[in-house]
C-alpha cells in the first residue's frame, strides 16, 4: 500500500528579512497556498498565533486585545507591529474562513479578522478568485456566553458563523429572538454533533465545513487550547507563529493565568512519547527588526499509527 501524499509548502526564499513594509508579492511568497493533494474531506488547517517569546498569547490586564503582545503600545518598534498586522491579514487575505473561539470575544471584544488593506483584498479576489471580500468568520463556542452587539456581528456583507453545540444552537437562537439591537452581519447558527468531552465533535464539524460551506484554506486564529485539540487530532496541517520577543510570565498582575501558545495544564490534552511527539518542520522564516520572527512550518505527526 503506498501512503497518502500530503500537501507541500514552499517557501521562497525560505529564510529572509522585511527590511520595509513587505509587498503583496513578499507577503504572499510566504503565505504561498501548498501544493499538491489537499486533505480529501475537511480543510486544509493552519494555526495562526502571535506570542511573546515565553508562549504568552494575551496579558489578560485591562486592555481587551493582544495589540500589547504584538508591540503595538511601543512607538519605536511600530514599523515592525505594522509587519505583523499586514501579514496577519495575508494570511486571512488566503483564507475561506478564519476560526476564533466564543473565549476570544470574551478577552478580545472588538476582534474581527477581516483583510484591511486593499492589495491584499484584490489578491484574495483577482488571484485566488475567493468568491468573497472577506473569509467567513466562524465563532467555535459551547455556552454562546458572548454579546451579540460586539463588533463582529454588527458588520453588513460579513458571513459568520456560529459553530456549536445542538445546546448551544437552542442558546443562540433563543438569545438572537430577544436581541434589542438586531444583527447586521450575516449570521448563520450551525449545530454539530458533540464529542466526547461534550463540545463539539473537531473532526465531524471540519467535515461539515468542507462539505457544506467549501472551505478549502481555514486558518485557525483560536488560542493554545483549540490548536492544540486539534494537533492531539492529527487535524492541524500548519503552525504560523509570529514571535514578539518580550517575557510576559506565567500570571497577570491579579495571579489569573495568561493564555498559552502550548498550554499544559488544560484537562483533556495529550501528552507525549519521544517517540511519538508530534515534529514541526520549519518551512520559512521571517524577522522584522530585532523583535519579531515569523516562522511557518508544517506538522509531521507520529502517534495517529498509520
Ligand atoms: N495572541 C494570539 O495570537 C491569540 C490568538 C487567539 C486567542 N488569543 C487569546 O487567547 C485566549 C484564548 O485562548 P485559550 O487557549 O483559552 O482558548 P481558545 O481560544 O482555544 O478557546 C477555548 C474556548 O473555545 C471554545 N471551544 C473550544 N473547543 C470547543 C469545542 N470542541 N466545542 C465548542 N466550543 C469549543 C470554548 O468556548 C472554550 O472555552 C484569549 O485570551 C484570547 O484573547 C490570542
Ligand atoms: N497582531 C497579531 N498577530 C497575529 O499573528 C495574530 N494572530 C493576531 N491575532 C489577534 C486578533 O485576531 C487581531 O489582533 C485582531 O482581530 C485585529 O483586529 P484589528 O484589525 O486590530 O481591529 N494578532
Amino acid at each position: 500500500m503506498t501512503a497518502r501524499q500530503s500537501p507541500v509548502v514552499t517557501i521562497n526564499p525560505r529564510v529572509a528579512e522585511f527590511t520595509t513594509s513587505p509587498t503583496t508579492e513578499e507577503v504572499f511568497a510566504f503565505y504561498a497556498l501548498p501544493t499538491g493533494p489537499l486533505p480529501p474531506d475537511r480543510p486544509y488547517c493552519w494555526s495562526n498565533t502571535i506570542s511573546t517569546l515565553d508562549g504568552v498569547t494575551h496579558f489578560l490586564e485591562t486592555e481587551k486585545s493582544v495589540r500589547q503582545i504584538g508591540l503595538q503600545h511601543i512607538p519605536r518598534l511600530s514599523k515592525h507591529s505594522k509587519i505583523d498586522v499586514r501579514l496577519l491579514n495575508g494570511s486571512w487575505a488566503t483564507a475561506d474562513a478564519v476560526l476564533i473561539t466564543g473565549q476570544i470575544l470574551r478577552d478580545e471584544d472588538d476582534v474581527l479578522c477581516c483583510v484591511n488593506f486593499e492589495d491584499l483584498k484584490k489578491h484574495r479576489l483577482e488571484v485566488l478568485h475567493k468568491p468573497t471580500p472577506q473569509p467567513l468568520q466562524i465563532i467555535l463556542t459551547n455556552s454562546c456566553n458572548f454579546d451579540f452587539t460586539l463588533r463582529i456581528f454588527g458588520q453588513p456583507g460579513l458571513d459568520v458563523l456560529i459553530l456549536t453545540t445542538r445546546e448551544g444552537h437552542d442558546i443562540a437562537q433563543n438569545k438572537i429572538a430577544n436581541l434589542s439591537t438586531p444583527v447586521t452581519s450575516n449570521l448563520q447558527v450551525l449545530a454539530c454533533e458533540s464529542g466526547p468531552d461534550g463540545g463539539v465533535d473537531f473532526t465531524k464539524a471540519l467535515k461539515l465545513l468542507k462539505s457544506q460551506f467549501n472551505i478549502t484554506y481555514l486558518d485557525i486564529s483560536t488560542g493554545g487550547t483549540t490548536i492544540h485539540n486539534l494537533i492531539d487530532l492529527g487535524l492541524l496541517d500548519e503552525c504560523r507563529m509570529t514571535v514578539a520577543n518580550q517575557l510576559a510570565g506565567h500570571v497577570n498582575t491579579s495571579s489569573q493565568v495568561r493564555p498559552h501558545a502550548h498550554p499544559y495544564d488544560v484537562k483533556g490534552l495529550r501528552f507525549y512519547a519521544p517517540e511519538t511527539a508530534p515534529l514541526v518542520a520549519w518551512k520559512g522564516v521571517r524577522m522584522a527588526g530585532e523583535h519579531f520572527m515569523f516562522y511557518r512550518g508544517v506538522y509531521e505527526y507520529r502517534h495517529l499509527g498509520n
